[in-house]
């Protein structure tokens, strides 16, 4: 695995003197990375997983998954086996019974970083071993929201205590006695899709699986909700969620997984992004003719702010292809643009130096992510110049409309957020002397991050 170097702090970030033109090749995505290595551990026989993704959270999902008894093994560059949980004997029950293989854990302390991922979906995985495992993460993970996933877990029985369970947050301790009795639960998942994805990985294990009913408003970030079933159903998991706000996951095992990961098209997102900025042309090869990941919305997006959008297959089946994003003369107004979910940093850089206005509506999940998203990115923008009305769920944007003072150099926080990072480095390329505080936080999914921007856009 590669090891991460360490940039200048501020970073000065590369302002492009002419358009860029490049290609890059992103590395695996974090959300099916982290997926596919829980149901590998999970699952009923050894998984090998291929461009898996390798950055501080997949480290910290791999650390996790052995400590609770998987393991996980770098057969080759990028390549990972994995040799699944034991199969647990339980502590409680007339089948209880002593140590060994499947036997208890004994204490295991888990460390979710700043991982959503980590944070949400390991617990329903702890409640199935044999062990006391206590869940703990970054200062900054200790007020992203948990309380849904803890009461859903809760309310199929499964014991858990510690200081942040009142609050719904890290840390806390799951007790896990080898078994989950599943069944019917009920949960407000309008805070995070990731409430629902966790309970949904780890169902098909529970006794009776799972029949989750979401209460509330909306469930955010669908696209990720999408993946979650469709990895399910990729390992033989019968899953019906022909009922909206309703899912059931019946019990039976997980099929062992031989795939490849495909490439992070949300983090694409920064350097197609790149060519929007400066009239350029960026491609990215691999992307997936067909996919779950909301990162394949930037083919709707771009245009809105006057780039093309060229996709052209590669490979005998076309399963695969090249996509090629121009940037048009003038970056245009996008009007309103919603959902965009984990993208919306990124967009929001787009919209500052847009020659219009821009909406990004229906984000108010992004105040529970790394950071309160929409306060860093209108905190941020201020600092540089720019016009942005921060709403309860989203942002409003002038852009710079003909006559408008040019936006300036800064130092731009970082707020520990990868996308705020990438937010900051999209903007630096059009507006001069922008330098951002701890641009090595963009480890967290894409740790070659400042060199790839380097060798893109110069510098
Ligand atoms: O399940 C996942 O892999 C993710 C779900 C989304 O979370 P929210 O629903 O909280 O937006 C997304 O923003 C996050 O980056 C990754
Ligand atoms: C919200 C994000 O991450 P996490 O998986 O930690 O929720 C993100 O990557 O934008």
């Amino acid at each position: 695995m590669s090891t991460f170097p360490a940039p200048l702090d501020p970073w000065p970030a590369p302002r492009a003197s002419s358009p860029v033109s490049g290609t890059v090749r992103v590395p695996g995505s974090k959300s099916l990375t982290n997926r596919y290595l829980v149901l590998a551990a999970l699952a009923d026989g050894p998984s090998r997983l291929r461009g898996v993704l390798d950055s501080r959270d997949s480290r910290l999902m791999v650390q996790a998954l052995v400590a609770l008894g998987a393991t996980i093994t770098e057969v080759a560059p990028g390549t990972v086996e994995v040799t699944p949980l034991p199969t647990p004997v339980p502590t409680t029950g007339p089948d209880a019974g002593p140590g060994g293989p499947g036997g208890p854990l004994g204490d295991v302390t888990i460390d979710c970083g700043l991982a959503g991922t980590v944070m949400r979906f390991v617990p329903p995985v702890a409640a199935l071993v044999s062990g006391t495992v206590r869940f703990t993460g970054d200062e900054a993970a200790l007020s992203r929201p948990m309380g849904p996933v803890l009461d859903g877990l809760a309310g199929l029985g499964v014991r858990m205590d510690g200081p942040g369970l009142d609050a719904g947050t890290l840390p806390f301790t799951v007790h896990g006695t080898g078994g989950v009795d599943g069944g019917r639960v009920e949960v407000d998942a309008s805070g995070s899709s990731q409430f629902v994805s966790a309970l949904l990985l780890a169902a098909p294990r529970f006794r009776d699986g799972l029949h989750l009913v979401h209460t509330g408003a909306t469930v955010p970030s669908p696209e990720h909700v999408g993946m979650t079933v469709a990895v399910l159903r990729r390992c033989g998991v019968q899953v019906d969620d022909s009922v909206p706000g309703e899912w059931r996951v019946s019990p039976g095992p997980i099929r062992a997984l031989d795939t490849a990961v495909e490439p992070d098209l949300s983090n694409a997102g920064p350097f197609l992004a790149a060519a929007v900025a400066t009239a350029g042309t960026v491609s990215v090869p691999d992307w997936p003719a067909q996919t779950t990941q909301i990162g394949d919305r930037w083919r709707s997006i771009l245009p809105a702010f006057g780039a093309r959008v060229d996709f052209s297959p590669t490979g005998p089946d076309g399963a695969t292809g090249t996509l090629t994003v121009t940037g048009g003369p003038r970056i245009t107004a996008p009007g309103e643009i919603a959902d965009t979910g984990e993208l919306a940093p990124t967009v929001a850089a787009l919209c500052l130096l847009a020659e219009g206005p821009g909406q990004l509506t229906r984000i108010g999940q992004l105040r529970g992510h790394e950071t309160d998203r929409l306060t860093a990115l209108a905190t941020e923008a201020g600092r540089i110049g720019g016009a942005v009305e921060e709403g309860r769920d989203h942002l409003v944007f002038t852009g710079l409309p003909a006559g408008a003072a040019p936006l300036h150099g800064a130092t731009l926080e970082t707020y520990e957020d990868h996308r705020m990072a990438t937010f900051a480095a999209v903007v630096g390329l059009a507006v001069p002397d922008v330098a951002i505080r701890n641009i090595a936080t963009t480890a967290k999914t894409m740790p070659d991050f400042p060199e790839m921007w380097t060798r893109l856009v110069g510098g």
